[in-house]
Order: structure tokens, then sequence, then C-alpha cells
């Protein structure tokens, strides 16, 4: 079975499973897992299917059941609650879960662990969204605050306290266990520098380091379809007008190392390699840097409304609304690499509206993109790209069909398309 049917088999599934426990929401759980063997031996399970998995090919699926805001406040101010107390399906907002890592995490989707809270009570924890090593995400004896917590039927009889936003998990105490094994890397230097030192020198020509280079385009308002990118002087012909590295780039080779499908049961649709990981990469990279944030947060991302807008520091964590960065994602990611492959980010160019009579095309190379002009621009006129592929060689029909597919043309409608037939794109 290919990767693409796999992933729409698990998604009927998932869909099915999840209409069929929506009765459970607000309840109390079937079986409160007081005992921390039963709980255990559902980690190791998940462990052992881990192990079992070919090396290099294995398939995550994380699946989206609701979209909800990150905690904006600090733990410290919120209301205490225990395990036994949640309910399920609700977002226990105002409250926060005080609990210990008591086991090592495992990976499956989401990274997983057990928690164990002041009254013994003991149960699983899977966190999504966050894409750093398990360890670093729940060290095991570690003491955390989970904020809002969420507690999520994985079936009739299974249920797990879910995070969805990283920042909702706050770690207040770490156990030293990581710490003694750096030092013992040091005095024994057993961390594998061989294997370092191979995985570095594989330099890729595909990251260009060169400047970006919008001088010659401004962003402003373009009436129906929202922002535009328009020229701040005439460029003739062939002339370029934009270049610009991309802000987050994933390709073909890394689509080996593992497939994720992405289930998102709200939208109802389901999104496998390279979207996913796309999105974890831009996750990655806003962690990395924060600075990044405001420009990438102000993209397109349709009807989804966000209440995190900036910056946001809260209890040492950088405040990410996941759902949000993956609309951003889906809406404004391009092809790209061999074969069109890969996908990548390009802050800039995202801001440019489709025209089936396009007057600029991109090239890319590697991850630098550029932009040259179709015909002579004037200065104050507006860039338009085609978001399908050689739009004058195909039929209206077909031209629609493939912006439909496209899901950053989703809104593009179709009038726009009969409008830009009738005659040119002056009506944009
Ligand atoms: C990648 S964004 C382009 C920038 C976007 N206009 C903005 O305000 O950020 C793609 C979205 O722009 C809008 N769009 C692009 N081209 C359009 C067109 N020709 N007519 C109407 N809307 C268009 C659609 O909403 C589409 O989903």
């Amino acid at each position: 079975m290919g990767i693409w049917e796999e992933a729409q088999e698990e998604y009927n599934r998932l869909l099915a499973l999840h209409k069929k426990l929506e009765v459970m929401k607000g309840r109390v759980p079937p079986q409160q897992p007081t005992l921390k063997e039963n709980v255990l031996t559902e980690l190791s399970s998940i462990r052992c299917r881990n192990a079992q998995r070919p090396p290099g090919s294995y398939t995550c699926h994380t699946v989206v059941t609701n979209h909800y805001p990150p905690c904006l406040e600090s733990w410290t101010t919120l209301q205490k609650t225990s395990i036994s107390q949640l309910r399920i399906g609700i977002h226990h907002v105002g409250q926060v879960l005080i609990v210990r890592l008591i086991t090592k995490p495992a990976n499956y989707g989401g990274c997983l662990s057990v928690i164990e809270d002041e009254h013994s009570n003991v149960a699983i924890i899977e966190v999504h969204n966050d894409h750093r090593e398990p360890y670093e995400v729940l060290p095991e004896g570690a003491t955390c605050a989970i904020k809002q917590p969420f507690l999520y039927a994985v079936s009739r009889k299974k249920v797990r306290v879910r995070v969805d936003h990283p920042s909702d998990l706050v770690l207040i105490a770490r156990e030293p266990t990581r710490a003694l094994a750096r030092l013992s890397e040091t005095y024994y230097a057993s961390c594998g520098i061989e294997e370092v030192a191979q995985n570095t020198s594989k330099t890729r020509q595909e990251w260009l380091n060169h400047a970006s280079n919008h001088e010659t385009v401004v962003i402003k308002d373009s009436g129906a379809a929202g922002r535009g990118l328009f020229a701040t002087k005439s460029v003739n012909k062939g002339d370029v007008v934009l270049c610009e590295t991309a802000f987050a780039m994933v390709l073909p080779p890394s689509q080996l190392a593992r497939v994720m499908c992405r289930h998102d049961l709200v939208r109802k649709r389901f999104r496998v390699n390279p979207d996913v990981l796309l999105y974890v990469r831009v996750m990655e990279e806003l962690q990395r840097r924060p600075t990044a944030v405001p420009d990438l947060l102000q993209l397109w991302c349709g009807d989804y409304r966000s209440e995190v807008k900036e910056v946001l520091i809260m209890d040492g964590n950088l405040v990410l609304d996941a759902f949000h960065i993956s609309r951003i994602v889906e809406l404004n990611a391009m092809a790209c690499g061999p074969n069109r492959l890969g996908e990548g980010i390009w802050l800039k160019a995202s801001y440019t509206n489709h025209s089936c009579a396009p007057n600029v095309s991109y090239k890319l190379h590697g991850n630098f993109l550029v932009a040259y002009a179709l015909e002579d621009i004037g200065e104050g006129q507006e860039l338009f790209v085609s978001y399908v592929d050689h739009p004058e060689t195909k039929p209206f029909e077909e031209r629609h069909r493939a912006l439909a597919d496209e899901e950053n043309a989703r809104e593009v409608t179709h009038s726009d398309v009969q409008r830009i037939d009738d005659g040119g794109n002056q009506g944009l």
C-alpha cells in the first residue's frame, strides 16, 4: 500500500472513531488508570511497535480533533486540578495539572510519557507539535505544569492527557539525568563523534547563503484578493523583481527518513509529506529565531483567528498557536526541489496573488527564489504569478480544477478565474 492510501485509510478510521467517541465528551473516564502498571504496559507496547518498524521508513500519524488557542497566562496564576478531576473532551481552561514524568518518553506521532500527580493518579501524556528529541520534550523525572489540560479519548476504554501547544507544557524542575549522561559522554567520549562528523560533513548545495532583496516590491491592499505585492519602480521584461531565501524548506531526501501524516478532523482533511515536514521545520525555525515570529504570523491564514499575534514568552516558553502556524503553512507553501517534490515558505513572495495571465514568474535555485518580470511592469502595478503550471496551455475548466486542488488557492474563486478569462487581470 502506498503512503497516500495508507494515510487515507487511517484518516477514515480516525474520523469514524472520532464520531463514535463524541458521546463521551464531558464524562468521567470509564476506567480510571489507577495502576501504574496498566499505563506503563501501554507505553511499553508503543515502544515495541516503534522498534518493529523498518528503520528509516516509519509513518507518524498525528490527529487534530479540535482547534483551540494556547494558554496566555502563567501556570502560577491557574487553579490546580488533579488527573482524577479531568473530564473527557474538555479543555480545563483556567486550571493547571502539576505532575511528574515517571518514565522515559516514547515517540509515536506525538511525544508520549506517563505522568503522576500528587495523589498518585497516573495517565499517559501526549505532546504534539514539539519536534525536539523526546528526552528534551518530556525528560524523565521532571516535574511539569500542564496548562488547561485536555483529556482525550483514544478509544472507549483509554484516555490520554493531550497537549497541542508546546508552550502549554512548562518544565518546572528537572532531575539531572541528562546532565549526568553528558558528563559521562565527556569522560568516556562516548557520544558517537564519528557519526557526528559524518553528518556535518554532508554539505548540501541546496542551502545557498544569499541575501534577499525586495526593494522593488511593497505589500499593499489588493481589494478582494486581500493584500498583494506591488512594484515600487518600473521594471522591464526579464528583469529580476524580487529575490529571497526561503524561511524554511524541505527537500525530497528528508521525506525518506519518516513519513508524517496529519489528520485534521476539524477541517476534514489529511496531509502527508512534505507539507507536514515543512510545518515541523517552520515550528523549529520559529523556536530558534523568535524575532521572525511577527513576519510569519502576518502571512495569509484564511479564516483562522488567532489570539497570538506577536512574540510572547510565557513561563520561559515561546507561545505559538500550533493550529495557526499549520494553517499558514498550508496556505503559503510552494512546491520546490527536484520534480517539485519539496515544499518551502518564502515570506515576501507569499504575498503574490494569482492570475491566469501572470506578469511575474518564479525560478528556484535551491532555497533561493528569484522572481522575473514576464512583461514590462509599471511603478505601482500589482505583481501576479500563476498558481497553476502553464496556465496559457490549459483550458478554463482544467485550470479551475487545478486551482481548487491547490489549498493555497482555495479562496481564489470561480469568478476570479472567469474575470481573468474575460479580459486579462485588470479585475483583480
Ligand atoms: C498566498 S496568499 C496571497 C496573499 C494574500 N492575498 C494575502 O492577503 O496575504 C493566497 C490567497 O490570496 C487570495 N488570492 C490570491 N489570488 C487571488 C485572486 N486572483 N483572486 C482572489 N483572491 C486571490 C486567496 O485568498 C488565496 O487563498
